[in-house]
């Protein structure tokens, strides 16, 4: 089963071509690592999948339906937050904010969605902080909140853009664990990743990115020296690490 396809995706903005003709499948139940140098469309590519911005061409399917359709299925951690720290919320609001959805994002929390928002805190081992305010937490902290806040939306796949972006060791090892634990449920994750050295034991799939889709495919077959040195424009690939 095919959690995502993207088909000849353009994406233009204004006059910079971010992303040509991008073509893209991802099976379900994997974790998808998206890796590629700054400004290669990375970020475009999974903003052009979930209509974030506008397409020039192609087309994006999950589990076979459009977006419009499977949207309630999909999750979303984008690369900057738009997120006011100083607005007078705590880590437990936050959280609770993944399990609305726009079809009822107007109703109630229910008893079921408070349960949902403190387990997605426990995920990140944050719940014992449910209650402090999100100005009062630090930057990996902040990062984990947001990974709850997207758990907390009970998603069949997750985009994450940069989700280890800014925190600390035992902070990366959280996240890793939470990803991990994703795929055993059977959820799909493609993640935007800038540590080449982790993808192996991070990820099951790779797309190497460079203004389209170079390759994609099962680690082992696409993480290549020669096809890394070639999305990077690089004669050495340790200089990308
Ligand atoms: N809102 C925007 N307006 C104009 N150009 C943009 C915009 N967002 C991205 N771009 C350009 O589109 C191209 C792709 O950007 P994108 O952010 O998708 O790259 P990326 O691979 O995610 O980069 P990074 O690794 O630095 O996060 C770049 O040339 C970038 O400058």
């Amino acid at each position: 089963m095919r959690a995502l396809s993207l088909t000849n995706l353009t994406v233009a903005y204004h006059d910079v071509m971010a992303l040509r003709d991008a073509n893209l499948t991802v099976p379900a139940g994997v974790i998808m690592g998206v890796v590629g140098p700054n400004g290669a469309g990375k970020s475009t590519l999974i903003k052009g999948a979930l209509s974030l911005v506008p397409t020039l061409s192609g087309t994006a399917e999950f589990f076979g339906e459009p977006f419009s359709a499977a949207r309630h299925r999909v999750g979303y951690l984008p690369q900057h937050a738009s997120v006011d720290w100083d607005y007078p919320a705590t880590l437990f609001d936050v959280a609770l904010m993944g399990t609305f959805d726009s079809r009822r994002w107007f109703a109630r929390a229910t008893a079921r969605d408070r349960q949902v928002a403190h387990e997605a805190l426990a995920a990140v081992g944050l719940d014992a902080l449910a209650d402090r305010h999100v100005g009062e937490v630090s930057g990996g902290q902040r990062q984990r909140t947001l990974l709850a806040r997207v758990l907390a939306h009970q998603a069949d796949i997750y985009f994450m853009d940069e989700p280890f972006a800014g925190v600390d060791v035992a902070s990366q090892d959280t996240i890793t664990r939470v990803l991990h634990d994703l795929r055993a449920a059977g959820k799909t994750i493609v993640i935007v990743h800038h540590d080449l050295a982790t993808i192996p034991q991070l990820c099951d799939e790779v797309a190497l990115i460079d203004g389209t889709v170079v390759a994609h495919g099962p680690v082992d077959s696409v993480f290549t020296r020669d096809l890394i040195d070639r999305t990077y424009g690089l004669g050495d690939v340790s200089a990308a690490c």
